[in-house]
Order: C-alpha cells, then sequence, then structure tokens
C-alpha cells in the first residue's frame, strides 16, 4: 500500500485507488461512494490530458450520493477536495425555497466558489510572494529613511542596519495606500455579484490608489509595507485570473438536501421547489456565470448531489436534472461496529482528539476496548430510538461522557484515566435508556 502522503503531490500521482486509500484514513466504510468520486476526480486529469478540443468536449459525470444523514457524504467530498487541492463549497439546496429567494440567486454558489478559489489560491501564493515582498518594502524603507538620491553606499549601510534591526524605534515617514476607501454593492444587487459594472473598481482603476504619509517607528512601517507590497502581488489580475481557472476547472459543488427540492411544492408559499431545480439546471448543464472577477464557466464544475432520499426518489427530480447527475451512489447507514471503528481508527478520532486535549492538561485518556464497545453501542441505540443522525452521534455521546474530565482535568493532578464499559455505562446508561433525556443531551 503506498504512504497516502507521498502522492499529494501532483494530481497526476492520484489514482483512483490512492484517492481511495487517502479516504480510508478519515472515512470508514461507504466503499462504492469513495469509489465513484475517486473516479471523478481521475477523469479531470485524464481530460487534462486530451488534445484542446476534444478536452472542452468532456464533461464531467456528476455524482448523486443517496444516503442518511451522516453517513459520509459531505465528508467524502470535502477530504477528496482537501486532497486535490481544490477549491470546494457546500450548499443546502433548500436555501433557494427559502422566502424572500429571488431567481437567479443560485448563481452565488459559482460566486462562492470563486470567492473560495481565490483563498486557496492566495494562501498558496503566498510564501512564492514573501521574498519579493520583502524587498521591495525594503526599497521603499530605504528611500523614505535617507531619500532617493542617497549613494548606494549609503542605501547598503541601511538596509543592513533595517535587517539587523539596529533601526528600532526610530520615526520614519512613508507613503502608504489609505485605506479610507470603501468597496460598495449596487442597491438592488446581491452583494458581491457584478450587476453590470464595478463602480468601486472602475474608479478605482480610473484614478489609481489613494496614498498618504505617515510618520510610524521603523518596524511598523516595515510590515505595513510588506503587507502592502504581499497584496499588491497577491490580489494581481493573475491571481485572480489562476482562481477563475482553478474555479472553472477544479471546483467542486456539493449540493446537498436536494431531495427536498425533488417533488414539485403544489402548497404554493415558498419559490416552488421545481423552480429551484429549474435554476440549478443551466449551473450543472454549464453556463456562464458574471461574477466581479469576470465570468466564470461553469460547465466543467463537478457537482455532488446528495440526500437521504426517503420520501422523494431521484426519479422525482426533474428529468433533465436527473440526466446530469448519472453517477449514482447509495451510502449505508452506519452500524455499531462501524462506529467502533470510526471512534479509532480514522487518522482525527474524536478518542484521539479527546486524547489529545486531555493531554494538554496532563491527563492521560485510556479507552478499554469494553469501553468503545460501550460508546458505539449507546450512540447506536440512541440514533435507533430518539432519531438516527448518522455518526453525529458519536460526537454527542463523546462529550456528555467525558463532560465531567474535561471540567476537572485542569485543576487535577497529572494523572491516567481509563474510561472502560463500567464508567461509560455510569456516566451514559440512565440518559440513555430514558427516551426525553436522550433527546435533550445526546
Ligand atoms: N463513514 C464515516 N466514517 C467516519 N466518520 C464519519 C462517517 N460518516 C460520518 N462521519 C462523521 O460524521 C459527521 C457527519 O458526516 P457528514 O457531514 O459526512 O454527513 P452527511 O452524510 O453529509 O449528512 P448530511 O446529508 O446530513 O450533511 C462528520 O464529522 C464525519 O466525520
Amino acid at each position: 500500500m503506498p504512504n497516502p502522503e507521498q502522492f499529494v503531490s501532483g494530481i497526476a500521482a492520484l489514482t483512483p485507488s490512492r484517492i481511495v486509500a487517502a479516504l480510508d484514513r478519515h472515512i470508514v466504510g461507504q466503499r462504492d461512494a469513495k469509489r465513484a468520486v475517486a473516479v471523478a476526480l481521475r477523469n479531470r486529469w485524464r481530460r487534462q490530458q486530451l488534445d484542446a478540443d476534444l478536452r472542452d468536449e468532456v464533461t464531467p459525470k456528476n455524482i448523486l450520493m443517496i444516503g442518511p444523514t451522516g453517513c459520509g457524504k459531505t465528508e467524502i467530498s470535502r477530504r477528496l477536495a482537501k486532497l486535490a487541492e481544490a477549491p470546494f463549497l457546500k450548499i443546502e439546496a433548500t436555501k433557494f425555497t427559502e422566502v424572500g429567494y429571488v431567481g437567479r440567486d443560485v448563481d452565488s454558489i459559482i460566486r462562492d466558489l470563486v470567492e473560495e478559489s481565490i483563498r486557496l489560491v492566495r494562501e498558496s501564493r503566498r510564501a512564492g510572494v514573501k521574498e519579493a515582498a520583502e524587498a521591495a518594502a525594503l526599497d521603499r524603507l530605504v528611500d523614505a529613511l535617507v531619500g532617493k538620491d542617497a549613494s548606494e553606499a549609503t542605501r547598503l549601510a541601511f538596509r543592513a542596519r533595517v535587517l539587523d534591526g539596529a533601526m528600532k524605534g526610530r520615526e520614519v515617514e512613508v507613503e502608504v495606500e489609505d485605506a479610507g476607501g470603501m468597496p460598495f454593492d449596487i442597491p438592488g444587487m446581491p452583494p458581491g455579484s457584478v450587476g453590470m459594472i464595478n463602480l468601486g473598481d472602475m474608479l478605482g482603476k480610473a484614478m489609481g490608489k489613494r496614498t498618504k504619509r505617515r510618520k510610524m517607528p521603523v518596524e511598523a512601517a516595515w510590515e505595513l509595507l510588506v503587507n502592502e507590497e504581499s497584496d499588491k502581488r497577491l490580489d494581481s489580475d493573475d491571481l485572480t485570473r489562476e482562481a477563475v481557472r482553478n474555479a472553472e476547472q477544479n471546483g467542486i459543488v456539493f449540493l446537498d438536501e436536494v431531495d427536498k427540492i425533488a417533488v414539485s411544492d403544489v402548497r404554493g408559499g415558498s419559490v416552488s421547489r421545481e423552480g429551484v431545480q429549474r435554476d440549478l439546471l443551466p449551473l450543472i448543464e454549464g453556463t456562464t456565470v458574471a461574477t466581479k472577477h469576470g465570468p466564470v464557466k461553469t460547465d466543467h464544475i463537478l457537482f455532488i448531489a446528495s440526500g437521504a432520499f426517503h420520501v422523494a426518489k431521484p426519479s422525482d427530480l426533474l428529468p433533465e436534472l436527473q440526466g446530469r447527475l448519472p453517477i449514482r451512489v447509495e451510502l449505508k447507514g452506519l452500524t455499531q461496529a462501524d462506529f467502533r471503528r470510526i471512534l479509532t481508527e480514522t487518522e482525527a478520532s474524536l478518542t484521539r482528539q479527546y486524547a489529545a486535549l486531555l493531554g494538554t492538561e496532563g491527563v492521560t485518556l485510556r479507552f478499554t476496548d469494553d469501553g468503545l464497545d460501550a460508546i458505539a453501542r449507546i450512540a447506536f441505540e440512541v440514533n435507533d430510538r430518539v432519531e438516527n443522525i448518522g455518526a453525529r452521534r458519536l460526537q454527542t455521546v463523546m462529550e456528555k461522557l467525558l463532560e465531567d474530565i474535561s471540567f476537572d482535568a485542569a485543576d487535577a493532578e497529572a494523572q491516567t484515566l481509563e474510561i472502560d464499559g463500567a464508567y461509560v455505562g455510569r456516566q451514559l446508561e440512565a440518559i440513555a435508556k430514558d427516551n426525553d433525556l436522550s433527546k435533550f443531551i445526546l
């Protein structure tokens, strides 16, 4: 088995089997869903290898995940995006049926995806510009200290002194951007949308950025200038272009609760569910959405739709939408044995998280086998009797189980605490057996 860490470096190395192996580190079971998303991701890479004309013809095969709440649908998609360093957005389809929703607002999905992409690209570029930003900031700082006409020798001497920290505390007057300008939205348009024109950007470009001279200590000036120089480079058109391209080519949109918009709304009131499906359709089929960063094509964005489909069935969706979600995967409800594995086998399992947190207080937590069995059983039983919220139940159960220990840990002596079946029983059994109590506490 390859070490999954080794291949994160390049998407070319992300073969389906490696993707599944990487997902296995965090998600228990759900083999079919993992395989489906792995193939979808690999297909992106395959498409990139094609000649340009054929490449444009190949659109992603979107996925419909069917499964009860809390069984790993979002987690699989989110982990996949992380692995691929792809911009990811999760949104509930029902959001668009709410009162106050105006048609076409679904475009906000793409706008938000682009913002996320910008964040990712900016983050990855930050390290790259650090050096250049510092060099430019140093030039400006030396200009401010000795004037542009100073001899090269003087400049060099001052550079060295700034870098040594010898100038700390000394006042300097620098010309910096005036942050007084305010971006503004156009009344009647959703915030952040392009409208027909973006006055803020237009005025900024036409008049150049306003600057003003400010006096401050050298170290403060240094920080400000480095930030300014970084921002200049990071906010460049190039970054935006790459971010838009990244969203277009690698973006993943997770559309939750699609089953809830599957049946058309006969009672009227809020926007009809069928209306929302119709609005979503062009995004999934491929359209161009105007954003303040320019037009964004949605043709190659991967959509993963998801829902429990207890009442409505995928066949209740608009036929066009069904056709755009050709890959169907069913995720199973989690068993007690799955819960047991989730508690211990996943990389950042809850038991590891709690043990690490309490470790900072000098408390060593040790979970025994029968303790873990009891936690899994109680979580499963409460799901069964009260409401099935899937693996999320483990979080509420663990929190209640360790409530006292968490409270006392900071005041306690360094010690080892064993969480065995008897301890779990004492802490939880009474609550778990009482349906009313469980509803509120677990
Ligand atoms: N198979 C699993 N293995 C490990 N952890 C899981 C699994 N399923 C769910 N979890 C954990 O449970 C929580 C909820 O899971 P997730 O967000 O994936 O639910 P979901 O299936 O998308 O449900 P919903 O449709 O309600 O959003 C997450 O913290 C996740 O880590």
